[in-house]
């Protein structure tokens, strides 16, 4: 490895760096190296008394609720009420499925198989953080043990194939402010970053998604396809977002039908596939069609054998336990949908596993990506002004914000309805299922 000029977390430095065609791997010095790798997840809560905190800081994050900004201030507020409302609900699904979300314990084997994985295959020492956006361990958190251990180099990788604004970006942009505070824990560090924003398309990702999903077709047994005839289809059930988080650029749903287009090209002739998206919440338009409209067209339409896959997810959690396991199994049961099979998520698929490991290494080798770079890219929406001017362009010029206003619209329709609770003393919320 050269060595290079250090970069510092100062958000300047980082925009300076826009142009620059480095390598992480040229700025790591030559003595004792520290890479770092920060896996970005969105975390759950462990047990029943943690519901309500984790629900109240997901509502809490202006990039998941979405208010123009003249109601900024009621955000935390409305987090309150919104998770106050739905924890009741939440609880029992997290009840459903053994009391609390699995999802850090995924992550943890697949941060301790890819630290292996990039040993064995490349000859490389890392150590691997976790970095969960509403629950423990939080981002802040492994952003303390990576300052405490003196990492020199991060990769930053969010365990989301697909970017969105909602999960990846929100991740980033906790990252972003804690970056540039400019007497933080990195005020003296010299640690350099990249970010991998998606990684949907990697050949290595494809195959293990197709080799789940093959394995679930080859278990319809030859009874089974006697029975309910040889038709097989496939449901790509991927997480929801607003519409008008597309409409404000969000590459998401882009993302996604590419992701698909890609993986069914490796699933075996005949299979028919189908896209669509779930966990719908609040009153808004989310992204059509809807799993729960998809699932009863599909078995009026006289579908038998069918394979629904969670695609923007890599382990389980309640989204797959509960909601696809449970109601959407049921659901596709009573529209006569008979032979059901769900495809596991990567969890610790060692083909997926490798494949971060590889990444892992490659991004060590490509031109670096800040975060600053990478929220660019993704159009995550920068509020920081000082940003937008050192930058030089503005996210904020007269046709987005009328298209975001558009959408922030529609979110005043919550809030409305919120006031109109607290005035009425009634409860409404709960026929948007919030
Ligand atoms: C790619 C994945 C995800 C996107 C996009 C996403 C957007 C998004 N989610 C909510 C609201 C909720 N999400 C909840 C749980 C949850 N969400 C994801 C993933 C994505 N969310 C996961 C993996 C999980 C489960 C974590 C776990 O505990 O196992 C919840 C809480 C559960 C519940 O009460 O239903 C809510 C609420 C919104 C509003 C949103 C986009 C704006
Ligand atoms: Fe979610
Ligand atoms: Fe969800």
């Amino acid at each position: 490895f050269g060595t290079i000029g250090s970069h510092r977390f100062r958000a300047r430095e980082r925009i300076d760096d826009r142009f620059h065609t480095k390598l992480l791997a040229a700025t790591i010095p030559p003595t004792k190296p520290s890479i770092g790798v920060l896996l970005l997840n969105l975390g759950g809560p462990t047990e029943q008394n943690d519901v309500e905190g984790f629900l109240y800081n997901l509502f809490a994050d202006p990039d998941i609720i979405r208010l123009p900004s003249f109601l900024a201030k009621l955000q935390k507020p409305i987090a309150y009420f919104i998770s106050k409302r739905r924890a009741p609900k939440s609880q029992e699904a997290y009840r459903s499925i053994g009391g609390g979300s699995p999802i850090v314990r995924y992550t943890n084997e697949q941060a301790s198989l890819i630290t292996k994985a990039v040993k064995e295959r490349h000859g490389v020492d890392v150590k691997a953080y976790i970095g969960m956006r509403y629950w423990y361990p939080f981002t802040e958190q492994a952003l303390d043990e990576i300052a405490e251990d003196g990492v020199d180099s991060l990769v930053i990788l969010p365990l989301y194939p697909q970017f969105s604004v909602s999960t990846s970006g929100s991740s980033l942009r906790v990252l972003q402010q804690e970056f540039s505070k400019a007497d933080g824990r990195f005020k003296d560090s010299k640690m350099t970053h990249t970010v991998v924003s998606s990684w949907y398309d990697r050949p290595g990702y494809v195959e293990s998604m197709a080799g789940l999903i093959k394995e679930q077709l080859d278990s319809f047994t030859d009874e089974e396809l006697r029975k309910y005839g040889e038709e097989k289809h496939v449901l790509f059930s991927a997480h929801g977002v607003p519409q008008s988080y597309i409409e404000n650029g969000d590459p998401y749903q882009a993302q996604i039908e590419e992701c698909v287009e890609v993986i069914s090209k490796e699933l075996p002739e005949g299979v028919k596939v189908h896209l669509s998206y779930q966990s719908r919440v609040g009153p808004i338009e989310w992204l059509r069609p809807y799993t729960d409209d998809v699932l009863p067209e599909l078995g009026s339409s006289g579908v038998k054998n069918l394979v629904v896959v969670p695609i923007s997810f890599v382990s389980e959690h309640i989204e797959t336990l509960e909601e696809i396991d449970m109601e959407y199994r049921e659901l596709a049961e009573e529209n006569g949908i008979e032979n059901w099979r769900r495809c596991p998520a990567l969890n610790s698929d060692m083909t997926f596993i490798n494949d971060m490991a590889d990444l892992v290494v490659d991004s060590l080798n490509s031109p670096i990506t800040t975060v600053t770079e990478a929220c660019i890219a993704n159009n995550c929406d920068i509020e920081d002004k000082t940003l937008d001017e050192a930058i030089g362009i503005s996210t904020r010029d007269e046709a987005r914000m009328a298209e975001r206003l558009n959408g922030r619209i529609a979110m005043l329709g919550v809030v409305g309805t919120l006031l109109l609770e607290l005035a009425s003393g009634k409860g409404v919320l709960h026929l948007f299922g919030m």
